[in-house]
């Protein structure tokens, strides 16, 4: 039934358009062949869009017809509210382009990321073209990916975790210093601070310390020109992204001989030093030298990725590349500005959520209080240390809460995850041909009515034991699934908790009213972020818990 039609349609097509050529000539003739190209193209869409195998997926009209940016320019970085409110209407599978699919339901989900574990979309090429080569992280080739992921992972592993605490602790400490200072040199013991800043600056040197053996001194002197210089590639690369031709003048595609500099000096000075610092460039180093290594793999090239990475990843891209890539085919022009945005290298996972974490728990005292009371009670910080250990951190169960609520209600990725099928797969009772691009809308499913009840407020309770309802737990992938998960999920959560507990062990914040509605505009142009990507807050010491340090 469905082939006649079009059948149909394309006959009359082709008389209506015949008939022009009887009666006007030569000239019509050249019209008419561009008619009858229109037309076939409009009826192929027409029948796409009606009958193509998409085509019982629900979604605005407009988008089975055409491939429009789905924002207006005025809504920069809020294409994700689009989709949002696309799933708000049609459902938890949606069309959101004639080649798009957006999935906010769970067991699909499950599907996408581990049963089928569908392949990256190749949009994450745009990630590539941003950090200049392929990276764990952006890669969609499969012998490439597995191959730095064994190598890797075990600078990732839970035992190996530990013997990089000491250097988070080193970096946090040095936050809690700077704000002891601040607050020292403020008014009525109380300083003003932007605490969104100052955890992206942390980010930065925890991963100096960890991956690096030196720390980018982010906190103490607020810049460093490595970052600034990797910053500054990733905005020419990007706009060579949008505009080729920019990519013959030399001069915008070196690499800038500082990162050079950085990476030869960081292996030499490690290699002719002789001392085994356990962080992540031993491993690669290791890896290099060990005698299993049969990859023949430059250690230089690397480590080279792996600043990319953990720095790109971290300040530009953790898991960005989903989302520039996304807009590059959903928004074309929604991207170019976000990508030249300043404020692009500040963007990043880890403070991004636990800045998303305070803001939560400062306005809803209830739950802060809940959470002083549980550190106050059973964190035991022995005499003569400042931080807590993480082994004292991990069972703490409202912290642990906190966290996963707030993952919950601000994934890093609020627009979704982009994939690929290589061959045609059914999903759910969908039939999806190969090479739709299916979005696996992660936020779409963890704010799932059906699955949460109260889906947008703030209760880290649910993710308690013994919490009735329990957490859908199978509606809840903030670090992804499958072959592509997360590799820092672990390193993550050791950050996460560190900075949350020590700050709210030390100190009371409080909320700036004024500042409140930078807390309500989200943007996600490169993971999900405040828009102004500026946050203060008022800080003091809490003295009880302070006096208990000895020597700080
Ligand atoms: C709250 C913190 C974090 C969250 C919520 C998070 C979340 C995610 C998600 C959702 C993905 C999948 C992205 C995709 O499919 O496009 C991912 C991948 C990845 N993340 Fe994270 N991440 C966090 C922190 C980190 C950290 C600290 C690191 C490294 C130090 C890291 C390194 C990576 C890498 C390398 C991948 C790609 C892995 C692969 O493709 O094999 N992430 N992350």
């Amino acid at each position: 039934m469905d082939t006649t039609t079009f059948h149909m349609l394309k006959s009359w097509a082709f008389e209506f358009l015949s008939s022009f050529v009887g009666h006007s000539g030569r000239g019509a003739a050249v019209q008419s062949a561009a008619a009858v190209v229109a037309s076939y193209v409009v009826v192929a869409r027409l029948y796409d869009a009606f009958f193509g195998p998409l085509s019982d997926v629900p979604g605005p009209l407009i988008h089975k017809l055409l491939d429009l940016p789905v924002t207006l320019p005025s809504e920069r970085g809020s294409a994700w509210k689009y989709v949002a409110s696309v799933h708000e209407r049609y459902g938890p599978v949606v069309r959101i382009g004639r080649n798009v699919i957006s999935v906010a339901d769970k067991e699909m989900l499950k599907q996408i990321l581990v049963k089928e574990d569908l392949p990256k979309s190749k949009l994450y090429k745009q990630g590539q073209r941003m950090t200049g080569r392929q990276t764990l992280f952006n890669t969609i080739e499969l012998d490439f990916h597995k191959q730095r992921r064994r190598i890797l992972s075990p600078a990732f592993s839970i035992s190996y975790l530990n013997s990089l605490e000491p250097y988070i602790f080193q970096a946090t400490e040095s936050l809690v210093r700077k704000l002891r200072a601040e607050i020292s040199v403020g008014t009525n013991e109380r300083a003003v601070v932007d605490i969104w800043n100052l955890l992206q600056r942390l980010a930065l040197d925890i991963i100096g310390e960890t991956a690096f053996g030196r720390t980018f001194g982010m906190i103490e002197n607020g810049s460093h020109p490595l970052p600034q210089k990797i910053t500054e590639s990733m905005r020419r690369r990007a706009l060579i992204g949008q505009f080729p031709f920019l990519g013959l003048i030399p001069a915008l595609t070196r690499q800038d001989p500082l990162f050079q500099k950085f990476v030869t000096n960081i292996i030499e000075d490690r290699v002719k030093s002789g001392i085994h610092r356990s962080d992540i460039l031993q491993i690669l180093i290791d890896a290099q030298y060990s005698k299993e290594s049969d990859d023949r793999l430059d250690v230089k090239d690397i480590i080279s990725e792996t600043v990319l990475f953990l720095y790109a990843i971290p300040l530009t891209t953790r898991a960005p590349v989903s989302f520039v890539a996304l807009s590059e085919s959903l928004m074309s022009i929604e991207i170019s500005p976000p990508l030249l945005h300043p404020s692009i290298a500040g963007s990043e996972t880890t403070s991004n959520s636990t800045g998303f974490a305070i803001i939560y728990l400062l306005r809803h005292p209830d739950k802060l209080q809940t959470l002083i009371r549980e550190l106050d009670t059973q964190l035991d910080i022995p005499v003569g240390d400042l931080l807590p250990s993480h082994d004292s951190l991990k069972h703490l169960p409202y912290l642990n809460a906190v966290i996963n609520e707030t993952m919950r209600l601000r994934p890093v990725s609020a627009m979704g995850l982009p994939r690929e099928p290589a061959k045609d797969v059914m999903l759910g009772h969908y039939f999806v041909p190969r090479k739709t691009l299916v979005i696996a809308n992660m936020r779409g499913v963890q704010i799932n009515p059906d699955y949460w009840p109260n889906p947008t407020e703030f209760m880290p309770e649910r993710f308690l034991e013994g919490a009735v309802p329990g957490p859908a737990m199978d509606a809840f992938y903030p670090f992804s699934a499958g072959s592509r998960n997360c590799i820092g999920k672990n390193f993550a959560w050791m950050e996460m908790r560190l900075i949350l507990a020590t700050l709210f062990k030390y100190f009371e914040f409080d909320l700036i009213p004024s500042e409140m509605p930078k807390a309500d505009d989200l943007a996600q142009f490169v993971t999900l972020t405040i828009r102004a990507n500026e946050f203060n807050v008022g800080v003091r010491v809490r003295k009880e818990a302070w006096e208990k340090v000895h020597g700080f």
